[in-house]
């Protein structure tokens, strides 16, 4: 069983505002996506890692992410799109073309670079199971309301069955490639997936698997790094 993870990469990182692709900005010294691909393959569970790189910085991935090999697993670079879903069904148009038996695959934020091992092999494991769709959740801490066009509250859902989503997030392969040729629109595959009625269940999630998107998110990164063992990632 071939198990394959896709990393979009190729976002632009305007909200960080760094000056550079927020895969390659640093956290003490490691870029986010070669901390992201590193927790992929400390799962023992992935075979194969392809990255959609930003068009214009290919190259600098590839000589960034390649010593990461060594570490069980073979890395593959490709250019992402213009938006993230566009990346994922070119690195998922690539890993089917390139990779015998790919069978499982992941599709994991190079943005979520601290997400612990652990819940790489829940995800991959649910999905060996059977389950054709597997999600990371956490349960909602705040509550949450839906407001209309003017910002007025119209409703307070019940946060009791409300999950904030996370990445890795497992398919079965042959599911996810129809979600990306259905031209169904979703924030996430697992969105996708959802709307064309197959069942998605969800695995716990970690805190640590935080997407890091903005100047506060990367100073929570440097504090997450700076607990004992912290550093492993
Ligand atoms: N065209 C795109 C856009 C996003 N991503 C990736 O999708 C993940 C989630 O996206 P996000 O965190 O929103 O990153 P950015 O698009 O870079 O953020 P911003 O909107 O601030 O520019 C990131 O790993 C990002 O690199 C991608 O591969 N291709
Ligand atoms: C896939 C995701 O990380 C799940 O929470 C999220 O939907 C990505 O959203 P973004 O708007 O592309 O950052």
């Amino acid at each position: 069983m071939g198990v394959v993870a896709l990393v979009p990469a190729a976002g632009r990182g305007e909200r960080l505002g760094y000056g550079m692709p927020k895969a390659l900005v640093p956290v003490d010294g490691v870029p986010l996506l070669a901390r992201a691909v590193r927790g992929l393959l400390a799962s023992g569970r992935v075979q194969h890692v392809v990255i959609a790189a930003p068009p214009s910085d290919v190259d600098t991935v590839s000589t960034v992410t390649a010593p990461l090999a060594q570490a069980g697993g073979a890395v593959h670079v490709v250019a992402g799109g213009a938006e993230r879903s566009d990346s994922v069904r070119l690195a998922l148009e690539h890993a089917l073309r390139e990779i015998p038996d790919t069978s499982i695959v992941l599709v994991h934020d190079a943005a979520r670079a601290f997400t612990p091992p652990e819940v790489v092999r829940a995800v991959v494991d649910a999905v060996a199971a059977g389950h054709p769709a597997v999600i990371p959740v956490l349960p909602v801490a705040d509550t949450v309301k839906q407001v209309d066009a003017n910002g007025v509250v119209v409703a307070t859902p019940d946060r009791a069955v409300l999950r904030v989503v996370q990445t890795p997030q497992g398919f079965d392969a042959r599911v996810l490639l129809r979600a990306h040729e259905s031209g169904l629109h979703a924030t996430d595959d697992a969105g996708l997936v959802e709307r064309l009625g197959v069942p998605v269940v969800t695995v716990p999630g970690h805190q640590d698997a935080m997407k890091i998107t903005t100047r506060f998110d990367l100073a929570v990164a440097e504090a997450l790094l700076a607990r004992p063992g912290g550093g492993a990632r």
